[in-house]
C-alpha cells in the first residue's frame, strides 16, 4: 500500500496548550484511519498542520509525497476537509456554495452545475438548494460541509468529527459513503468521539493524548471506551513517573 499521508515527529507548541508533540502517523490508500482522544488531546490541532493551516515547529508531513509546505493548488484538489467548523459562505445558498466549490476543485464551468446538483442530492439537501447556509440547521450545515469535502472524489479526506450534529441517518449514511470512498482507494483521516461509529469504520484506531500518540485500539475489539481510558490513564501515569 502507499502512503497517502505520511506525519513524522510532528510538533506545534502553544503556551498554554499541549499543541501537538511529536506525532507520527500515516494513512494508506484504501484506509480509514481513526484519531480520538480526550477533549484537548490534539487532534485538531494535528488536522490544522496537516492541511497547511498551522505551521509546523518541527517534523515532516507529506501528502501523496509531497510535503506540506510545497503542495501547490492542483495537489490541494485532492485533498477534502472538513474542521470542527463546516465551512460555507452564510449569504449563498446550499446550491451556490456548492458549484463554488465544484469550481475552487477545478471543475469546468461545463459540468460544475450538474456536479453541485448531484452533490446535494446525494448529501440529503435536495429541498435546501435555495436556502442560504446561514439559514441550515446545524445538522444540514455539516452535511453540507461533508458534501464540499467529498467532491469530485478527492483522494485523501481530513475529517474532524464529521458526525458530532448529524442525525442517525445522516451518520448510517456517512459510514457507507466512507466505506465506498476506501474501497475505491481513498485514504481517510477521521477524529471522532464516538467509538462505537469509528470502530464501524476504521481500519485503525490511534488515540492520541495531551499531545501525542498513547497508542492504538483494536477497532475488532470490545468495550473501546475501557480500552480509550486505560491506555490514557497508563499514558499519564508514565508521564507522571518521567517528570518526578
Ligand atoms: N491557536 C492555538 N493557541 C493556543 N492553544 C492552542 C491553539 N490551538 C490548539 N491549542 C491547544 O492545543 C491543545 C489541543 O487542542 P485541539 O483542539 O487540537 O484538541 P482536540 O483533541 O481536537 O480536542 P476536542 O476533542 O475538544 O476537539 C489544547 O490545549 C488547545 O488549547
Amino acid at each position: 500500500m502507499t502512503a497517502l499521508l505520511e506525519v513524522t515527529g510532528a510538533v506545534r507548541s502553544y503556551s498554554p496548550g499541549v499543541g501537538v508533540r511529536g506525532v507520527t502517523l500515516t494513512v494508506e490508500e484504501g484506509e480509514v484511519h481513526a484519531l480520538v482522544g480526550l477533549n484537548g488531546a490534539g487532534k485538531t490541532t494535528l488536522m490544522r498542520l496537516i492541511l497547511g493551516m498551522a505551521r509546523l515547529r518541527s517534523g515532516d508531513i507529506r501528502i501523496a509525497g509531497t510535503p506540506v509546505a510545497r503542495m501547490t493548488g492542483s495537489r490541494w484538489r485532492c485533498v477534502g476537509h472538513m474542521l470542527d467548523r463546516p465551512f460555507a459562505y452564510p449569504e449563498l445558498t446550499a446550491q451556490r456554495n456548492m458549484l463554488v466549490a465544484a469550481r475552487l476543485r477545478g471543475l469546468p464551468a461545463s459540468t460544475a452545475a450538474e456536479a453541485a446538483r448531484k452533490a446535494l442530492d446525494d448529501a440529503g439537501l435536495g429541498d435546501y438548494a435555495a436556502v442560504r447556509a446561514r439559514r441550515l440547521s446545524q445538522g444540514n450545515r455539516q452535511r453540507l460541509g461533508l458534501a464540499v469535502a467529498m467532491l469530485d472524489e478527492p483522494r485523501l479526506l481530513v475529517l474532524d468529527e464529521p458526525t458530532n450534529a448529524l442525525d442517525p441517518a445522516g451518520v448510517i449514511d456517512l459510514r457507507e459513503r466512507l466505506r465506498r470512498r476506501a474501497a475505491r482507494g481513498a485514504g481517510v483521516l477521521v477524529s471522532s468521539h464516538h467509538l462505537d461509529e469509528v470502530a464501524r469504520i476504521a481500519h485503525r484506531i490511534t488515540v492520541m493524548n495531551r499531545g501525542e500518540i498513547a497508542g492504538t485500539l483494536d477497532p475488532g475489539g470490545t468495550d473501546l471506551e475501557r480500552a480509550l481510558f486505560d491506555l490514557v490513564l497508563s499514558d499519564d501515569e508514565r508521564r507522571n513517573r518521567e517528570r518526578v
